[in-house]
């Protein structure tokens, strides 16, 4: 893949926590897609410190999270739960040096899940930690049914996502 075939995604919801680019207090991940894979790059403040100089492994578990849903909401063009997940770390992560974040989907289950992963890079380019999650998939129409958020935010994400 070249470099110009990546595209950044356009936020979503200001306030999330993981992604919300108006949250002082959350993450402020960004993404971009080439199709087929999402990655981000991302450097994690001191203040989601968990040992000293290094990333809370709770912090790190969102991320993957994060990831993974930004891809399944992309990938498959639906709105998405986290069902499950796991997570495997692998090294130590330091706060405030750069990280390359990347996520796939592994397998399309059914019309309503996928498996997804997503895992955490260094600088090296070594594989921090990683996640695979089960992810259920809904219509804007079933997604709105269940409360998860007002009607308008709804259409306005939906047209983001494509
Ligand atoms: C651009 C992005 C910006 C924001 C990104 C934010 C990402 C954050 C991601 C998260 O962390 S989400 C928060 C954490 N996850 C949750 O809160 C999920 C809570 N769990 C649930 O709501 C339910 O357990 C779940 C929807 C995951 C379904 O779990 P089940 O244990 O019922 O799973 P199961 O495998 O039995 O069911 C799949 C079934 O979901 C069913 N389903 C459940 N609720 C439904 C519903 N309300 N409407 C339609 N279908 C529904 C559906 O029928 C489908 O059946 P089929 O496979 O037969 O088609």
């Amino acid at each position: 893949m070249t470099e110009t075939q990546w595209k950044p995604l356009a936020g979503v919801d200001r306030e999330c926590f993981a992604c919300g680019w108006e949250n002082p207090y959350g993450l402020q991940m960004t993404f971009e897609s080439n199709g087929e894979q999402l990655r981000s790059g991302l450097t994690v403040k001191e203040r989601f410190r968990g040992w000293s100089n290094l990333v809370h492994g709770g912090i790190l578990s969102t991320i993957l999270d994060e990831m993974m849903s930004w891809t399944a909401i992309h990938l498959t063009q639906r709105f998405i739960l986290t069902k499950g997940m796991n997570v495997s770390f692998k090294k130590p992560v330091k706060i405030e040096t750069p990280l390359i974040i990347s996520g796939y989907i592994k397998e399309r289950i059914s019309d309503r899940k996928a498996r997804v992963v997503a895992e955490i890079r260094d600088e090296a380019g070594d594989v921090c930690a990683l996640s695979e999650g089960e992810f259920v998939l809904f219509t804007m129409e079933e997604f709105g049914s269940m409360g998860v958020m007002p009607e308008e935010e709804l259409t306005e994400m939906a047209a983001a996502f494509s």
